[in-house]
């Protein structure tokens, strides 16, 4: 299974999660109501991080996506706001840069609304519908996803804790799709910056090692 950390900005935070927790992914928020929001210069001390950065997008423009992109050196786009298919396949034409949807879940999914992103993302992320768009803290239903219809790997996310892991191992067993997980909010000891402790004991459970 997968990690992905988000909402990374403090530098000394970031070299410990990487050589503690070594996370497949690292999450930069430029979405700027965020607590988590990281600035261009900031970033810009970040471009050079040993690990597969994730550009996390709120309802932004092409044009600055695809300027972060190459600046900052994004391995991924993360596409957290109301983004519709004909963007994201605008924006496939564009960058060769990985492209994830995420989809805001409520009491339901209508899983046919999903059908016109497929051609165009490496990944869902499924995280709780919130008018934050994100970073809520809060879980959804996960038996919602039990009818997921597609082949297409997916993140799970959402106020993921470090007593989810149970959870998360139970639904990967019927859900294969799963490929992984997005820890944020509840592993913070303050906007942005994560409790490498936690992070590393919800590592080693998850993966049993
Ligand atoms: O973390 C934020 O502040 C944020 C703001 C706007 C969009 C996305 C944001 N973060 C993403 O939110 C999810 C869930 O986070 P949490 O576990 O509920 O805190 C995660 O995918 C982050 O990438």
């Amino acid at each position: 299974m997968e990690i992905k950390v988000c909402g990374m900005r403090d530098p000394d935070n970031i070299r410990s999660l990487i050589s503690k927790v070594k996370p497949d992914w690292m999450g930069l928020i430029f979405y700027s109501k965020s607590p988590r929001f990281v600035s261009d210069e900031k970033a810009a001390e970040l471009k050079d991080t040993p690990v597969k950065k994730v550009g996390v997008f709120v309802n932004e423009s092409e044009e600055e996506i695809m300027t972060k992109v190459k600046e900052f050196r994004l391995s991924v786009v993360q596409l957290h706001g109301n983004e519709s298919p004909d963007f994201v396949k605008s924006l496939s034409e564009k960058t060769d840069c990985a492209l994830w949807k995420v989809i805001s879940v409520g009491a339901e999914i209508d899983w046919k609304s999903l059908e016109g992103y497929l051609p165009f993302v490496s990944k869902f992320l499924f995280d709780t519908a919130t008018t934050t768009h994100g970073g809520s803290g809060r879980k959804f239903d996960w038996k919602i996803l039990e009818t997921y219809p597609f082949d297409k790997s997916f993140l799970l996310s959402g106020g993921l804790d470090d007593e989810s892991v149970d959870q998360v191992l139970a639904l990967r067993e019927r859900l294969p799709q799963l490929q992984g997980v997005d820890l944020n909010s509840k592993f913070e000891d303050a906007p942005g910056l994560k409790n490498i402790e936690k992070l590393t004991r919800f590592k080693r459970q998850l993966t049993q090692i």
